[in-house]
């Protein structure tokens, strides 16, 4: 596992960023895993900027979203599907047919998670960016998630459900009860993880990801087990671990 920590915010986006712009641009057709959440945000800046400077262009990449509510139909403004449409998607040039996601909104939940578990299968995702939940979640896996899952149906955490308020809903009971995810086993079949953490909330999650017992009841430690990993902190999500355990940046 290689662990970077970055002085400054814009450097971790920029090397983030770079690393996948590099692999878009030395491929003919790259498939990368987007994640939703607070931290990738200014990476997503950073592909819209590379874009609209004509560094980078998207036409021959294929994304799959991490995960989603259960019961939010794509275009509800709250979805992740929108999300990740009003944070990038819509400003960069990704085909709108390469754009994979879960829907929530299916009457079958089942048979839309094999779906999503068959095309990913089909296409292997070449890089995914994780970010880490406030109770050790990656994707919408929740602590107790079995470490070789598929794609699935889980019941939002407490914690999971106060941290959406984050993501623009007014009230705590307009927050789905449930999410649909990508499995821990599908996420690890990713060829290479970029997990990004920032901010000193993250710092003693960060530090049970990396040294703690890889278990079903932490998610996150399972990119322990992962041959290509590469772990982008800032300072202080960073501040929990030994420094010689990483590089500085
Ligand atoms: N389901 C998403 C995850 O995909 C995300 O990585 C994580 C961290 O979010 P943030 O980056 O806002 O801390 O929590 C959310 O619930």
């Amino acid at each position: 596992m290689k662990i970077l920590v970055f002085d400054e915010e814009k450097k971790l986006d920029a090397y983030v960023g770079e690393t996948i712009c590099d692999f878009i641009r030395q491929h003919d057709q790259a498939t990368i895993g987007f994640a939703t959440g607070s931290t990738p945000l200014g990476v997503y800046q950073y592909f819209i900027d590379s874009y609209q400077n004509h560094k980078v262009s998207f036409q021959n990449v294929q994304a799959f979203n991490l995960d989603e509510y259960v019961g939010l139909k794509p275009e509800h403004p709250r979805s992740f599907a929108s999300a990740m449409k009003n944070e990038l998607f819509s400003h960069i040039d990704i085909l709108p047919e390469n754009i994979n996601a879960l829907d929530g909104s299916k009457e079958d939940m089942d048979e839309e998670c094999q779906r999503y578990e068959t095309l990913i299968e089909q296409n292997p995702i070449d890089i995914q960016i994780l970010g880490i939940g406030m109770d050790g979640h990656i994707a919408y896996n929740e602590p107790g998630s079995p470490l070789d899952g598929a794609c699935h149906v889980v019941n939002l955490h407490q914690e999971s459900i106060e941290s959406s308020l984050d993501y623009g809903f007014d009230h705590i009971e307009d927050v789905p009860t449930q999410g649909v995810t990508q499995g821990i086993g599908t996420i690890m079949k990713a060829k290479q993880l970029i997990m990004m953490a920032k901010g000193e909330k993250k710092a003693d999650l960060v530090k049970r990801m990396i040294y703690g017992e890889v278990t079903p009841d932490f998610p996150s430690s399972i990119i322990q087990r992962h041959p290509s990993v590469i772990v982008c902190l800032d300072r202080n999500a960073a501040s929990q671990l030994k420094e010689e355990d990483y590089e500085k940046r």
